[in-house]
């Protein structure tokens, strides 16, 4: 197993730091993610980010900062426009209880999906391939929470995710320094703002909650 390839000492100071236990089995399940999100992404250009302490900071950790967010009894979790996994698969690595959707319309990504699953053995994670647009809306939603990262600006998340979330379910979104730009104009007596470092760094981050009224 690959963890010898994995920056051991950062993912595992990082774990620490978000106070979640550096089992073996974790640190291995992130390596062989690691290994297989590189070997991919030189054929299929999956991500920018090629280092591989880069790949642990900025898309692992980063990651696993929304488990800061994602109340304790949130069982059913969508991933919307999860591109190679982030943030659902991470999250669903920590928190194997989850009932996972990851969403994404882009089929290499859809198959590197697909792929991690089955080499991960994941339990319980769907892979759909679409648009958030175009997932059928069921009366008083579907999932305890959406998360979006890197896509949409904060008033396009609040549209185009709410209907899939239920009554007094969340929906969570990252984002850099100057995000307030953002909630110019829009209601915000419903969000909350989270700032979190992403560990082993010095970059900030700002998850944006909105809670579906009851
Ligand atoms: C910048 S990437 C971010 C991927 C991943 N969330 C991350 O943070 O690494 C945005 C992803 O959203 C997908 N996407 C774009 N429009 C979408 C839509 N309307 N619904 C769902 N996914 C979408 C793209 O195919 C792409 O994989």
């Amino acid at each position: 197993m690959p963890t010898d390839l994995l920056p051991i000492s950062i993912l595992r100071e990082g774990l620490t730091a978000l106070a979640i236990p550096a089992t073996q089995w974790l640190l291995e399940a992130f390596g062989v993610y690691l290994v297989e999100l590189k070997r991919w992404s030189r054929i299929h250009n999956l991500t920018a980010i090629t280092e591989d302490a880069d790949i642990v900071r900025r898309h692992f950790l980063d990651s696993l900062l929304y488990l800061r967010c994602l109340p304790p009894d949130a069982r059913s979790v969508i991933d919307v426009g999860s591109g190679a996994g982030f943030p659902g698969i991470p999250m669903k690595l920590v928190r194997p209880e989850l009932s996972l959707c990851l969403l994404e319309p882009t089929g290499k990504k859809v198959a590197f999906l697909r792929h991690m699953v089955a080499t991960l053995s994941l339990p319980n994670v769907t892979v759909l391939q679409g648009r958030v647009e175009d997932i059928p809306v069921i009366p008083g939603g579907t999932y305890d929470a959406a998360v979006v990262r890197s896509l949409f600006s904060v008033d396009a998340f609040l549209t185009k995710t709410a209907a899939l979330v239920k009554p007094r379910g969340v929906m969570l979104l990252s984002k850099g320094k100057g995000y307030e730009k953002e909630l110019i104009g829009l209601n915000t007596d419903a969000l909350h703002v989270e700032q979190l470092t992403i560990p082993t760094t010095d970059i900030q981050r700002f998850i944006i909650t909105a809670t579906m009224s009851a």
